[in-house]
């Protein structure tokens, strides 16, 4: 039996429908959502970040040759540069300033999320790692592709959350998608069904741990 990412998806169907097509993005891109519900999400999305580089710098520091060390500072790039970077002028563009963000107080969910990631890098390998960090990456590309298949979604100026919507359509993140699912895949390809099931586990847990991020938007609870 050989393996590949889309195994993982099938083996938690239901949780990663549930994650991809939560009440939050659906309002999102019906341009419904409560605004303080997406600034609520959008200060915590800036500790997840912050968090989630330090989780691919600890895939980088696990790497054991240039191929490994190239891919996980790919990703660390992606979360820096790309995201990170927009992230801070998009929150200003919310009336959220720098300072906001410095002295924010850190919600349960974010807490849980991001020291789950941490821990299972820690405790695991490179490919345990990649696996916690998959509901991310991949999940936000799939959740854009899959909006944009929706009737629902608006698209434009009459949507005032356009500029989220394209950042995760965007060549840079799609790209980044991509190439992590062509590393899970590669690797994938001849673990043991022990070793699946273990790593099955995992993404059960980030997937569930995105959803609650998404409720903790909705509900801006700390
Ligand atoms: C909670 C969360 N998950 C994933 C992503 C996409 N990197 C994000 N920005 N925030």
């Amino acid at each position: 039996m050989s393996y590949c990412f889309d195994d993982l998806r099938k083996a938690c169907r239901e949780d990663w429908d549930a994650y991809v097509q939560h009440a939050f993005v659906r309002e999102l891109a019906a341009g419904t959502l409560e605004s303080e519900a997406f600034r609520h999400y959008l200060k915590q999305d800036y500790l997840f970040l912050i968090h989630f580089g330090r989780a691919y710098a600890l895939a980088t520091y696990k790497s054991r040759n240039i191929t490994e060390l190239r891919h996980s500072l790919e990703g660390l790039k992606t979360i820096i540069d790309v995201e990170l970077g927009l992230h801070v002028d998009y929150c200003r563009e919310w009336g959220i300033s720098e300072e906001d963000l410095a002295r924010l107080p850190e919600a349960r969910a974010t807490m849980a999320y991001t020291r789950y990631v941490l821990d299972t890098g820690n405790r695991g390998d490179l490919l345990d790692m990649h696996v916690a960090l998959a509901p991310c990456l991949v999940g936000y590309g799939e959740i854009s592709n899959w909006l944009n298949a929706q009737p629902f979604t608006v698209r434009g100026d009459a949507n005032p959350y356009e500029k989220w919507l394209a950042m995760y359509e965007s060549e840079a993140f799609q790209g980044a998608m991509r190439a992590e699912i062509a590393w899970l895949d590669e690797r994938l390809a001849s673990v043991t069904p022990e070793r699946f099931a273990e790593l099955t586990t995992i993404f059960r847990d980030a997937t569930r741990l995105e959803i609650a991020f998404w409720q903790m938007g909705l509900d801006r609870s700390l």
